[in-house]
């Protein structure tokens, strides 16, 4: 085995020994076989969480529910002598509270922020009145299941039975073990990757191709298998199903445990729950404290929160990294200022020719002779009263560019979101080679060979270069969803081959492994552009790609869109009409929402209606020379 290898299993080699040495190091602290086994319970419970909260950004208040799902449906199987074998019951439980997290989880993950942790809170305690009312024959309502039989391994004379103590604390330690491996490996997959690129910019994934509620839903369920195994494995290990395995209470105190341990780090939840029953039990027997206990571990959780924001563990691994990358960052920052100082001077390589490794999405049947790669009819978008775009049509022939342009506020990016299906418009619609794009949703729309670059930088900023390149072409590689859980996110020979051409094409290489945000201002637009480029697409939709961009970084830029252009549709809309007129064949005009003139850029620079939608009737220097640069673009070429 070669060293890299090897020291990517090291925190599961340390997390081994580390369970193995804290029955015997530990209880002289006061940490005891029984404690240790319910902080580990805890953490089981907590590994999902802190792949739905942690990894997705999902803050869920409800996980009590899918932690009483598995507790009482294992139970009541076992009580109630409907099966025997408790590892077929510990199954079951699991499977159940995973059901029932992709019923809560399709409704909860359509939304967002403080909406999606009210719908978890909810049902949360939607399920902790039914397991005490509706279904307290099963459940044993506010007394809870009492006599839930331990594992045994083995059968007849020579069958051990896994009783509290030691052996529980072995089999607790064993099943962490394996759902810290399987929750790594999850980390490190396509879908760990994506799940991290939604935590950081949700629009942007949807944009590349990704179907976020998905992914979202994947993570929800996955959360839910964890706390159903957390749940059925309590009721045997304490020989008892408490009823407020469902409450509140235990949702908030996995929120608060694994924010104390560091969110995103998997380890958190175990240190979290460590501490706080150590605290809990340990405070109660200090005399005078006992009645106090709740307001001291109150106090400390504000202090640990103030002190260490990331958590004990997210702060440890936070300055580790940092003191490990230290010289690496202080090189790319200083790369950054040297860019930035020298506004003008650093000029991006321009390939010679730009094709891409991954092949276009496909154009089936009728459509792949179309003419016409895209097709606004009648497209209007009308917020409340003001009209943003109304009744544009036009046609973008397919291997062309094709500018749009107009005034500020025309309408342009407007109209950008409804070709790239983002926004719905209010009505009209939008061709794709002739088949019909609206209504598909912007994620059907990229999977259809749609991409857009944004006016403003939509990149998943703690991500590093390659990471952003790689969202994208994974998007073009997987399809919308893909549920490889178990596969590494470098494995796929065709996404790296993308993301090195990309990185050349871009001019990045040097910066691969730089975070994005701290690229240069330029750098950061051309990343912007590469992310749309990656996914392969057969139409490229440009907003503004040479904003806030230098003078040479603005022709290279230019060089960089013909080269694009010679294998792929494009459209582009683009205030700097110098570039405009260089670059693009047919050019749109907007102004106030409505189409002001359509055709060759020859005919559409000569046309007065333009000229005087840019001009007026008597254009007045503003001080920048934009009028002049306006004027010197809306001449006709010596
Ligand atoms: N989500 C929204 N809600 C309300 N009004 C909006 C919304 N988005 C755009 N508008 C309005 O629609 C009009 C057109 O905006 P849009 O951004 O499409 O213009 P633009 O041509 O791209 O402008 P610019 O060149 O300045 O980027 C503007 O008046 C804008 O304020």
């Amino acid at each position: 085995m070669t060293r890299g290898p090897l020291r990517a299993l090291l925190p599961e080699l340390a997390l081994f020994f580390v369970l193995l040495a804290a029955p015997i190091l530990l209880p002289p602290l006061g940490f005891s076989h029984d404690l240790l086994s319910r902080a580990l319970n805890w953490a089981l419970f907590g590994l999902g969480f802190d792949i739905l909260f942690g990894l997705a950004g999902l803050l869920s208040f409800g996980q009590a529910a899918f932690y009483g799902a598995g507790g009482f449906v294992a139970a009541y199987l076992l009580v109630s002598g409907t099966i025997q074998s408790v590892w077929l019951a510990f199954l079951i439980g699991t499977l159940a509270a995973g059901l029932f997290g992709i019923a809560v989880g399709w409704l909860a993950v359509r939304r967002i922020g403080i909406y999606f942790a009210m719908i978890t809170l909810a049902f949360g305690q939607m399920a902790y009145f039914i397991q005490n009312s509706s279904l307290s024959d099963y459940t044993g309502g506010e007394n809870g299941i009492a006599g839930v039989p331990v594992p045994v391994i083995g059968f007849g004379d020579g069958a051990f039975r896994i009783t509290a103590g030691l052996p529980m604390y072995a089999l607790l330690a064993a099943t962490f073990f394996f759902g810290f491996v399987l929750a790594r490996r999850i980390v490190r997959s396509p879908v760990g990757l994506i799940l991290k690129a939604i935590k950081e910019n949700t629009p942007r994934v949807a944009m590349l191709g990704h179907d976020v509620p998905a992914y979202k839903l994947a993570a929800f369920t996955i959360a839910a298998l964890y706390a159903g195994l957390a749940g059925a494995m309590l009721g045997s290990f304490q020989s008892y199903m408490p009823p407020d395995a469902f409450a509140l209470e235990t949702s908030g105190q996995l929120v608060v445990q694994t924010i104390v341990g560091g969110v995103g780090t998997l380890v958190g939840p175990l240190v979290g729950a460590a501490l706080w029953l150590w605290l809990r039990d340990n405070l109660q027997l200090v005399p005078g404290l006992g009645p106090l206990w709740k307001l001291i571990l109150g106090i400390a959780f504000i202090g640990l929160v103030m002190g260490l924001r990331r958590g004990i563990c997210g702060e440890i691994l936070h300055r580790w990294e940092r003191r490990r990358d230290a010289a690496l960052l202080r090189a790319a920052e200083a790369r950054t200022e040297v860019i930035e100082a020298a506004t003008g001077a650093v000029t991006p390589e321009v390939p010679a020719e730009v094709a891409l490794p991954m092949p276009r999405p496909a154009i089936d049947g009728r459509a792949s002779h179309a003419e016409i790669a895209l097709e606004a009819q009648d497209l209007a978008r009308h917020y409340g009263g003001l009209k943003a775009v109304d009744g544009v049509s036009f046609r973008v022939r397919r291997g062309s560019i094709h500018a749009v342009i107009g005034p500020n506020g025309a309408g342009k990016s407007t109209l950008f979101k409804m070709l790239s299906d983002e926004v719905s418009p209010s009505a009209g619609s939008v061709l794709l080679f002739g088949e019909r794009l609206t209504g598909a949703g912007g994620a059907r729309a990229a999977q259809l060979g749609v991409a857009k670059s944004n006016q403003l930088n939509q990149l998943f900023l703690n991500l590093t270069v390659r990471e952003n390149l790689r969202v994208a072409a994974l998007a073009r590689a997987r399809g919308r969803f893909r549920l490889d859980l178990l596969a590494p996110s470098v494995g796929r020979a065709e996404v790296e081959d993308q993301v090195e051409t990309m990185l050349a094409i871009l001019d990045l290489g040097p910066r691969a492994e730089t975070r994005a945000s701290i690229l240069a201002y330029g750098e950061k637009r051309r990343l912007e552009i590469g992310m749309a480029l990656a996914t392969s697409p057969n139409v490229l939709l440009l907003d503004e790609p040479l904003a806030g961009m230098s003078p040479s970084e603005r022709v290279a830029t230019c060089a960089l869109i013909r080269r694009i252009g010679r294998s792929c549709t494009i459209l582009i809309v683009e205030h700097d009409l110098d570039a405009v007129f260089d670059l693009a064949e047919q050019v749109t005009v907007l102004s106030d929402g409505h189409l002001l003139a359509d055709g060759p850029a020859e005919d559409v620079r000569r046309d007065p209606a333009v000229r005087k939608a840019y001009l007026g009737t008597g254009p007045e220097e503003d001080g920048t020379g934009e009028s002049t640069r306006i004027r010197g673009a809306m001449n006709e070429p010596a």
